[in-house]
């Protein structure tokens, strides 16, 4: 699990990093900047291609003109530097860089007034006017030549963070630099990985420029990142003697009428996950279906569901295709009366929730909430921001001491101690129905499997987004039923 670091704590990084390699500052540009030039030409190999790079004169200018030295040195044969001169203001970084870049032969002009603009083209354009530094919205003059450079066209391409957009935090307009890629330092920012960012940035790359990793680990920042190594790690391997009983029971209730589908593949997808169990219960009306494509699932009856003992099963979940119904209502009643463990609670499940705040206060002790972004809203009230909702999952999951899944490209998971980890796992070919159902059915049967519960929902939260990005890979859209049939061969391709 990497921490992920909000703009200042990144600067103390680079700072501590300054002081204990120990490395210059300067010396730290330059192994940015190389570490950029090298990523920017494994992709661009055709050194004859125009590449004008605009700087603005704080670090990340400083990036900027040390990126057009080693371009040049690089043999890129036409690059120039725009120097954004709108302030007078430089830092010694960008000053030894400029004085540097005047020993070459790479031509530099200075842009006094985004009028100057008038008539530019060029193949590549690298945006390098603002970094992690910025503080504000941007000046007037700054607004007129970003939407001068958006309208331009040219591969673009930003150091470090496409300049207007904040490291973290609500934006603070919507004139920021629209980059088809952005090669970032160290780790991702924050704002990378919400819908905020999406209008401002087709790709990112995140390349390491050696910050002192201990030092980023102890920093106390709230966020986490989820990578394929935390999985594996955590993946148990079966034992010798285990047996069905080893791993668990894991009870689904789900389903309707019209939407019987859902419950199948949280069904499958619980017992492709390696729950020993799996019961299914559903409208009588899906037996036919489930004992056809199901075998391996057994079958309870709603009208049993209210004498059966739920202590016997090792995870419960609720909601996929369940309706909203007085019936599912009571069902939910019920279990939060009678089941003492944490149960997941996704789809309708969510949405009776939603409608009585009274029952979402005594859901049991660490349970856990998978819902969308609406679903999301009908539960905790309307949003307008990525960053309010953000803050109300933090507080919701301490209040409510249980988890809460916010599914996205980078899916969210909150924790009742105040943490989140952010999904890196994931493609748009798995934007399709069902997909939650699946997850919902990988949740509950890692549970059902003994897993602690964060570990749980981490391993299924990854893998569902790792085996929809590969499938993704070679299809235009993912149907679920597809993914589910990869589990069980990833989790073995994993641990090994
Ligand atoms: N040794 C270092 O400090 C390193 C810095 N690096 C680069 O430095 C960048 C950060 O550099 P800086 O902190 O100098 O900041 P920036 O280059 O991001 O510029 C921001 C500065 O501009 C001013 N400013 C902020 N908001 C503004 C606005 N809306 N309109 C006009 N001016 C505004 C402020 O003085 C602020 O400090 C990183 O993103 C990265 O590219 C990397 O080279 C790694 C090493
Ligand atoms: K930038």
């Amino acid at each position: 699990m990497l921490k992920l670091l909000n703009a200042e704590q990144t600067k103390l990084a680079d700072q501590y990093t300054i002081e204990n390699e120990p490395i210059p500052s300067l010396e730290l540009m330059e192994r940015a900047s190389y570490t950029f030039v090298k990523t920017f030409s494994e992709r661009f190999l055709d050194k004859k291609k125009t590449i004008t790079i605009f700087c603005g004169k704080r670090n990340n200018g400083g990036d900027g003109l040390a990126i057009a030295r080693l371009l040049h040195q690089d043999r890129y044969e036409f690059v120039d530097v725009v120097i954004v001169d709108f302030s007078d203001k430089s830092t010694p970084e960008f000053d030894a860089n400029l004085i540097a870049l005047q020993q070459t032969d790479v031509s530099i002009f200075y842009l006094k007034n985004p009028e100057e603009l008038e008539g530019k083209q060029t193949d590549v354009i690298i945006d390098a006017i603002f970094g992690i530094g910025l503080s504000r919205e941007l000046d007037q003059s700054y607004q007129q030549l970003i939407e001068k450079l958006n309208l331009l066209s040219g591969k673009k391409i930003s150091v470090d963070i496409p300049s207007g957009m904040p490291s973290e935090g609500r934006l603070y307009g919507n004139v920021i630099f629209k980059a088809d890629w952005v090669i970032t330092f160290q780790r991702p920012k924050l704002n990378f990985l919400l819908p905020l960012s999406a209008p401002y940035i087709k790709e990112w790359k995140v390349v390491n420029i050696g910050l002192n990793e201990h030092f980023i680990e102890n920093t106390a920042s709230p966020y986490y990142w989820i990578w394929k190594k935390d999985i594996s790690d955590h993946i148990k391997v079966r034992k010798s003697f285990d047996h069905k009983g080893t791993y668990g029971h894991n009870l689904i209730i789900a389903g309707d009428i019209d939407t019987m589908g859902a419950a199948l593949l949280t069904a499958e997808s619980s017992m492709k996950s390696g729950s020993g169990l799996t019961t299914a219960c559903i409208p009588q009306s899906g037996i036919t279906a489930l004992n056809a494509r199901l075998p391996e699932v057994m079958y309870l009856s709603r009208e049993n569901l209210d004498n059966t003992d739920l202590d016997k099963y090792s995870s419960i979940c609720i909601g996929p295709g369940l309706g909203k119904t007085e019936e599912a209502k009571a069902i939910i009643i019920h279990l939060i009366s009678t089941y003492k463990k944490p149960i997941v609670f996704d789809a309708d499940a969510l949405n009776i929730l939603a409608e009585d705040e009274n029952l979402l206060s005594q859901i049991p002790l660490h349970s856990i909430l998978t819902p969308h972004i609406k679903e999301f809203d009908r539960l905790f009230g309307e949003h307008h921001n990525c960053w309010d909702r953000i803050e109300t999952a933090f507080r919701q999951a301490q209040k409510l001491q249980s988890y809460i899944v916010l599914k996205n490209r980078y899916t969210m998971i909150f924790t009742p101690t105040g943490l989140c980890y952010f999904n890196s796992s994931g493609s748009p070919a798995m934007a399709i129905g069902g997909m939650g159902d699946v997850l919902t059915g990988m949740i509950s049967s890692f549970i059902a499997q003994d897993y602690p519960i964060e570990n749980a929902i981490i391993i299924a939260v990854f893998l569902h987004g790792y085996i929809g990005e590969q499938l993704g890979q070679k299809m235009y859209v993912v149907p679920p039923t597809k993914l589910i049939k990869q589990i069980p061969y990833v989790i073995k391709d994993l641990k090994s």
